[in-house]
């Protein structure tokens, strides 16, 4: 069984939350993490466990209006620079009926705003068809462009080991 995370990311702070969720599962897991330019349209057989986060904007996934508007925000290229995680998940096609699924997100720690962009794609995962085996979860930036708050990686790194502990131990 593989596991593979997609993440989006404007500045880097989800990119880095997904690294280390996908360290947590690889712990596991075979493990692949791929920025959503890079994912496949669809995901085969051999994924057991689909791992998608992306950055918080207007309350949850971006639109290309909010990366433009990113865009505008930072003085370094964006990470992320296609379409984002929206607009993959609206395209996905999955091949197994036995997919497991868990959605992640960035925000801003303060002030804390409604809204997530890991409930708008755990809702899109389910409207697939694909369980959703945990509760949307949220990392925490100290501002726009972060830095990530102190100890969210590791605690990115224990929800991947956790996640990865429902499942059978890959082998070969
Ligand atoms: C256009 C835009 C809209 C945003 N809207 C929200 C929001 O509604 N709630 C929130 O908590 N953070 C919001 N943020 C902050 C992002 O969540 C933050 O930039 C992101 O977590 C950083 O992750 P990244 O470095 O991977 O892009 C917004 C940021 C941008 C650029």
């Amino acid at each position: 069984m593989d596991a593979l995370v997609v993440y989006e990311s404007m500045f880097g702070n989800t990119k880095q939350i997904a690294e280390a969720i996908a360290e947590g599962l690889a712990t596991r897991l075979r493990t692949e993490v791929v920025e959503v330019g890079s994912a496949p349209a669809k995901v085969g057989p051999e994924v057991g466990l689909l791992v998608v986060g992306g950055p918080t904007h207007a309350f949850s996934m971006s639109r290309a209006s909010t990366r433009r508007s990113a865009a505008q925000q930072s003085t370094q290229p964006l990470v992320s620079r296609g379409d984002g995680v929206r607009e993959w998940l609206a395209a996905l096609a999955t091949a197994s009926a036995a997919l497991a699924s868990a959605a992640f997100d960035t925000r801003v720690a303060k002030p804390r705003l409604p809204g997530s962009a890991a409930r708008g794609i755990s809702r899109r995962l389910r409207r697939l068809g694909v369980k959703v085996m945990a509760p949307a979860q949220s990392f925490y930036v100290t501002g726009t462009e972060g830095p990530l708050v102190a100890g969210e990686l590791e605690r990115a790194r224990r929800w991947g080991e956790s996640l990865a502990a429902s499942f059978p131990v890959t082998t070969g």
